[in-house]
């Protein structure tokens, strides 16, 4: 029960909601047991009367009188179940939206080490499914265990007044019953388990089969697809039976127990009225009433110990991210406004899942409102630059200082916020295009909107949709190319107006007439802002202010476009061949 530990927190806080619930349960657990009472009143009533003991119109008048009880009993029974229902389920919905709304949060303060360690469906899976089982325990489980120990306590003093013996007689069966349940309900978590896991390797294999379908298509695999889908589906049809087999036990042998129960009680009760040890024949059919009654809560116990277990075993894997703590923290919290210097001092960084050693003692300085532009080969380490100025990672060997303060020194939040980047995988969310852009800056207002995306070079493109601005990308509407999501994500990057902005590569889909345009634009509009040109291209470096070139995580070369042409290397090769590609 360790892991669960970390509910009580919700239970404190919504305890007074709890104790009207516990309260009511008691209450309709209370009016639930008059029933056989009654009953076995209004029993006794007819065979008092069969027996003559009783005239027939008090015979009338009491049955009556049992019968009005009976129905106001089963009302006031009716209604508090009803209302503890609302109570304690409810608040097991409240803590469920709370831990989801924790656990959320928590992932959102994670570093990029821990999605790359995890996979997206587990962190899926712990918010949605895990939350769900610690839910019955929160609710169901608790309602239960309420509704047994409530029920068990007064019918059996009930019970013990009425007729001792019976009562132990009757009881007998229910720890087997119980028992029964619990190894059952273990057995079918086991199997749902199972049943999931395949369920899930299934939707794995279509969901990517249908991203993929344009590679399906172009390599005609379908066939071999087909056959797969099927394997997977035949392996999980089979898992599901045998789920239903144990499924399908669960109320035959409830049914078989009860049975039992009732043939003891009226076995035993019947001897037992006959010889004298029970008074009134209404005593028999209050007792069957009773093991019925009983059954259920009985039943109950089996399940909601196996309902805690796998709440537990949850709540563990929950516990497990809630602990995790950020690589990347933030250690100052008053803000530090931005200006935009950058410096590298003999920076060395290795990625710590991989130990690829990415940069070799890099250093540079940048001064604000200067442009970098870095070119090396792919894998050369360029990106990685990036990444350690927006602190996704931070670094054992060298420094980098922002603003002349080390960058680990500056509140995370601001020096995330000053900084404009644009990935080399543009990614935009399901929403529409001016949301996409705005994304970058929340208040934006739509002429705003439209002169970023006029800047990047996309505005043409956007008007030219049905919707315009309002075109809804994604799953839901369409799909932008290479090139126009490239533009977009420009468009998101440069409406913020930071002081840093970084491009990663982000015009490689863009043809070189386009990339020249948007260029020029982003001369005029970082002209005071530090920009960090990547890129593949001279064209794209060759306005810089520096020019660095990195090779296996080194730097090759330092100068600016003049000085790099006139120095025999990688630059001057690439920008000899690059002219002649554009020269044919
Ligand atoms: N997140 C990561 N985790 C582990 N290793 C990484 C990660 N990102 C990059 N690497 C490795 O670090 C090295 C440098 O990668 P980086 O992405 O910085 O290169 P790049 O010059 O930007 O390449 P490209 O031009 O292809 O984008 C590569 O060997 C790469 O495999």
């Amino acid at each position: 029960m360790n892991a669960l530990k970390h509910l009580n927190k919700y239970f404190f806080k919504y305890r007074y909601r709890l104790i009207i619930g516990i309260i009511i349960t008691i209450v309709a657990k209370i009016f639930a047991l008059f029933t056989p009472r009654l009953v076995g009143a209004s029993i006794n009533v007819v065979s008092d009367r069969l027996d003559g003991k009783i005239t027939e119109e008090v015979f009338r008048s009491e049955l009556m009188i049992n019968i009005l009880y009976l129905v106001g009993a089963a009302v006031v029974a009716g209604l508090f179940t009803f209302l503890m229902r609302q109570t304690i389920i409810n608040v097991s919905r409240y803590i469920e939206y709370d831990l989801k709304n924790e656990i959320y949060q928590h992932y959102q303060v994670l570093s990029q080490n821990f999605y790359k360690s995890n996979r997206t469906g587990d962190l899926m899976n712990r918010i949605s499914e895990d939350v769900g089982k610690v839910r019955m325990y929160v609710g169901p489980a608790l309602m239960y265990t309420m509704n047994t120990l409530t029920l068990f306590t007064v019918a059996i003093i009930y019970m013990v007044n009425t007729a001792p013996t019976l009562t132990l007689y009757t009881l007998l069966p229910l720890p087997i019953l119980s028992v029964t349940i619990y190894k059952l309900s273990r057995l079918i978590n086991k199997r749902s388990t199972i049943v999931q896991e395949s369920l899930s390797t299934l939707s794995t294999y279509s969901q990517e089969t249908f991203s993929g379908i344009s590679v399906i298509k172009s390599y005609g695999i379908e066939p071999r697809t087909n056959t797969e889908f099927e394997d997977l589906s035949a392996e999980n049809r089979q898992k599901q039976i045998n789920l239903t087999k144990v499924q399908a036990l669960f109320f035959p042998l409830m049914i078989l127990l009860i049975g039992i129960s009732n043939i003891i009680v009226i076995y035993i009760g019947g001897r037992q009225y006959m010889n004298g040890q029970i008074e009134n024949i209404g005593t028999i059919a209050e007792f069957i009433i009773y093991v019925n009654m009983l059954t259920w809560p009985v039943a109950t116990v089996g399940w909601v110990t196996s309902l805690v277990q796998q709440a537990e075993a949850s709540q563990k894997r929950i516990n497990e991210f809630l602990e995790t703590e950020p690589d990347i923290k933030n250690k100052v919290n008053e803000l530090t406004p931005i200006k935009g210097d950058i410096e590298f001092k003999n920076v060395s960084f290795i990625y710590p899942d991989t130990n690829i050693e990415a940069l070799k003692n890099v250093s540079f300085k940048l001064n604000s409102g200067e442009t970098l532009a870095i070119l090396g080969k792919t894998g050369s380490g360029k990106s990685t630059i990036l990444d350690l100025i927006g602190r996704l990672y931070d670094i054992d060997n060298g420094k980098i200082f922002v603003d002349d303060s080390p960058i680990a020194e500056l509140n995370l939040y601001s020096l995330r916020e000053s900084i404009g980047y644009v990935p080399q995988d543009a990614f935009l969310f399901s929403d529409s295009i001016k949301n996409n852009i705005k994304f970058g800056k929340e208040d934006a207002t739509d002429e705003e909107v439209i002169e970023a995306a006029k800047n990047a070079r996309v505005h043409k493109n956007i008007i030219g949709f049905n919707k315009s601005y309002d075109t809804v990308l994604g799953e839901r509407g369409i799909t932008l190319s290479g090139g126009q999501k490239q533009r977009v994500s420009i468009a998101r990057a440069i409406i913020k107006r930071p002081e840093i902005l970084l491009f990663d590569d982000c015009l490689s889909a863009v043809d070189t007439e386009t990339e020249e345009k948007i260029l020029k634009n982003l001369v005029k509009l970082t002209k005071d802002k530090t920009t960090i040109i990547v890129s593949h291209r001279v064209s794209s470096a060759k306005n810089a202010d520096k020019i660095i070139v990195l090779e296996d995580g080194k730097i090759i070369q330092t100068g600016n476009h003049q000085s790099l042409i006139d120095t025999d290397g990688y630059y001057k090769e690439l920008y000899t061949k690059q002219l002649s590609e554009k020269e044919l």
